[in-house]
């Protein structure tokens, strides 16, 4: 039975649908009257269409178009009073302002909705100024920050609920530990395919993040499991809809790892409302760059051949890339290269003589102008030099002989020969190498790519008003200051120092944040992906003193020996067969390289239809069975995991342990881990 409480808020809710249905209502109503009119229009521009002038054309041409785009708005709206009649609201609070006379409520959902003939926000959007007080405080004194200054009062009620198609499941009335109830209720359930909104649970220190409108560039360091990438896209929604009048969707861009995670993430900002945001991934971005003519190893192929093959020669020329110093080093090379490759000659067209200190002059004076691009400008000189002092016109032929004479006056003026030039100055050609037959090193590719910014100049991408960058740790200094140079605008780089799949050229939140003097750096501590036996087993695996557990229970994480791989194999299975049976969605066999995945791929395909080999040009994947590395599995979950081959042959070292890391905090509530004979020395027991 339902207490008094309970009965009033779902008769509200009931009137609240009510309403929604009649605006519903009367939208189709306005619809079909706009798809009449513009028939109507068009049955009388074919009419009449050979007695109009073409004024008259262009005017019926308009009023048509215009009816059909109120029309199509209308369908969205309608579409938007759909999704509410679903769920209008997951939380009401009742604020009482200071100095007024009783408290008045505020429900609010993912949408907001003003009911027109009572002139009254029946709910809230989440992102509305007053409903930060839903997630900055509990009952009693609260503030928020309206458009025209703070508002101070007290929260005097404060509810939580489920609605789904409509009904309400449950409501929690407040207490101090509301927010855990209906957290703990949500975290508990079983994976999606795609990352789902987390908007009626969202935690203060998240929100702070969220609703941070000041600063040029946010770097959050958070936990595996934190909410870092839930978070920075409900920034994104909060941006779009705090600066509406600014900024839209296309104004954004995720730079993000790879296809897989960019589809697996791309359903958030749909159901907040808001359009998919463009997306890049590291690699097309220098691809781009370097105008496709450079072909280079990708990082997926990197982070594969460290693994499977100890070459410290491979390791070196990456630590060495990896650096805040290499980029001092290459603008060093550069400014070396300005004062002492270019040697400048006299010239002569036709009888006038060009002196070589003249040439000097201004290619010294053009110091603000990319190296590369001041031959050409020299040459303009020349010629209004040439005209202004000698009354001399030169010719087109001359003009470009001219060119390719100063040029050349540059020692070296091919990018792959001056880059491969800068590791001879730095006294140390054994760190470049190419990867095959010229085809540069995943490392290499961001120097080079820094190198022709620097020389050639380049235009920014001006029209990106925030830059979104997940998975920081993988980026080095110099990609960094390609991105700041790039992209001049706002920014939220995101990510967690202790999930690099590449060690040896990882970032953390320090040495990203000296490319970006100024940044704000915000900890996301409390891990909220995994069950508390889950976490605190990944804890001894990599332990990380600020990490903060919440308190969720489940089966401890299992650990099985096996004598052969076979067995291994049938365990496997049988485990699969289980997960079919239950109520998970999803199961990943995360192993630590894309050979291993394979492998074991291949031992299971056979047995069952709906299993899939994650590799780096999947472009999706649903829910069932998903083979896959720990590179691939970075930034998803899963409700499952499995750990196989966990023995002491395949993880041994530092690497390996980051690997073991993330592989084991893809999982929500359930973790196996197998091998074969001997066991991981960084399993401890
Ligand atoms: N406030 C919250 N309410 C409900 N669920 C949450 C909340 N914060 C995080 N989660 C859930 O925790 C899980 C992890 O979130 P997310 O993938 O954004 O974390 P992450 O820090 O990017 O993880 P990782 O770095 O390990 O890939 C997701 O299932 C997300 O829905």
């Amino acid at each position: 039975m339902f207490n008094q409480t309970e009965k009033d808020e779902r008769n509200y809710l009931e009137e609240v649908k009510y309403k929604l249905q009649s605006a519903i209502d009367r939208i189709d109503k306005n619809v079909q009257e706009y798809a009449k009119e513009v028939q109507a229009q068009k049955d009388y521009l074919w009419e009449h269409k050979t007695g109009m002038d073409h004024v008259e054309k262009v005017a019926v041409h308009q009023s048509v178009r215009q009816s059909a785009l109120t029309g199509e708005a209308a369908v969205e709206k309608k579409k938007r009073l759909r999704k509410l009649m679903q769920s209008p609201w997951f939380g009401r609070f009742d604020f009482k302002e200071e100095g007024a006379q009783k408290p008045l409520p505020v429900y609010v959902g993912v949408h907001a909705y003003y009911d027109e003939g009572e002139k009254d926000n029946l709910v809230y959007d989440w992102r509305a100024p007053v409903s930060s007080m839903f997630y900055d405080f509990e009952l009693g004194p609260a503030n928020y920050e309206a458009p025209n200054g703070e508002v101070e009062g007290e929260i005097t009620l404060k509810r939580q609920f489920r609605i789904r198609f409509g009904e309400m499941e449950y409501m929690l009335e407040s207490s101090l530990n509301i927010h855990d109830e209906v957290l703990q209720r949500e975290l508990g359930k079983a994976s999606d395919d795609k990352m789902k909104h987390i908007v009626a649970t969202i935690q203060r220190d998240q929100n702070a993040i969220i609703r941070n409108e000041d600063s040029r560039v946010l770097i959050i360091q958070g936990v595996a499991g934190s909410g870092k990438t839930s978070i920075a896209l409900h920034r994104i929604a909060f941006l779009l809809y705090r600066f509406r009048e600014t900024i839209s969707s296309k104004d954004i861009l995720i730079l993000s790892p790879n296809k897989v995670f960019a589809d697996y993430i791309s359903n958030v900002l749909p159901e907040l409302g808001e359009e998919r945001i463009p997306e890049i991934g590291m690699e097309e971005l220098a691809h781009q760059l370097l105008d496709k003519k450079v072909r280079f190893q990708t990082f997926f192929e990197q982070v594969s051949l460290l693994l499977e093959k100890e070459d410290e020669a491979f390791r070196n020329r990456i630590r060495f890339k990896a650096t805040f110093e290499f980029v001092n080093k290459l603008n060093e090379y550069l400014t070396y290269i300005e004062n002492n490759y270019f040697e400048p000659e006299m010239l002569m067209v036709q009888r006038n003589p060009i002196p070589d200190s003249y040439i000097s002059d201004k290619f010294k004076s053009l110091h603000r102008v990319p190296l590369f691009s001041r031959f050409n400008e020299i040459v303009s000189h020349i010629e209004r030099d040439l005209l202004f002092y000698n009354q001399y016109e030169i010719s087109g032929k001359e003009r470009n002989e001219l060119r390719k004479k100063v040029k050349n006056m540059f020692r070296i003026t091919n990018l792959r020969e001056l880059y491969k030039d800068f590791y001879q100055w730095l006294g140390l050609p054994e760190m470049f190498k190419y990867a095959r037959a010229s085809i540069f090193e995943y490392p290499d590719v961001f120097p080079l790519v820094y190198m022709k910014l620097k020389l050639e100049g380049f235009k920014s991408f001006s029209h990106v008003k925030h830059l979104l960058v997940d998975e920081m740790q993988d980026y080095t200094p110099v990609q960094y200051a390609v991105l700041s140079r790039l992209f001049p605008c706002k920014k939220t780089i995101l990510g967690d120092a202790n999930q690099s799949v590449n060690p040896f050229s990882s970032s953390d939140s320090d040495a990203i944040a000296k490319v970006f003097p100024g940044a704000d750096c915000m900890l996301l501590n409390k891990s909220y992906r995994s069950t508390s036996e889950i976490a605190r087993f990944a804890q001894r695996i990599r332990p990380d003193s600020d990490l903060e557990v919440v308190e969720r229970h489940g089966e401890a994480p299992s650990v099985e020996c096996f004598k052969t791989r076979r067995a291994q194999t049938d365990r496997i299975k049988a485990v699969i067969d289980k997960f079919e049976q239950s109520d998970y969605h999803s199961l990943g066999i995360v192993c630590k390289t894309q050979k291993q995945a394979a492998r074991i791929y291949k031992s299971l395909e056979d047995s069952y239809d709906r299993i899939l080999l994650l590799t780096a040009e999947t472009g999706a994947f649903g829910q069932g069975v998903v083979v896959t590395s720990s590179h691939m599995a970075k930034g998803l979950e899963f409700d499952q995991v499995i750990i196989a081959d966990a023995d002491a042959d395949n993880y041994k070292d530092e690497v390996d342990r980051g690997l073991l890391y993330i592989a084991c905090t893809r999982a929500m509530h359930h973790l196996n881990l197998m091998y074969v004979k001997e066991k991981s020395p960084l399993l401890l027991d």
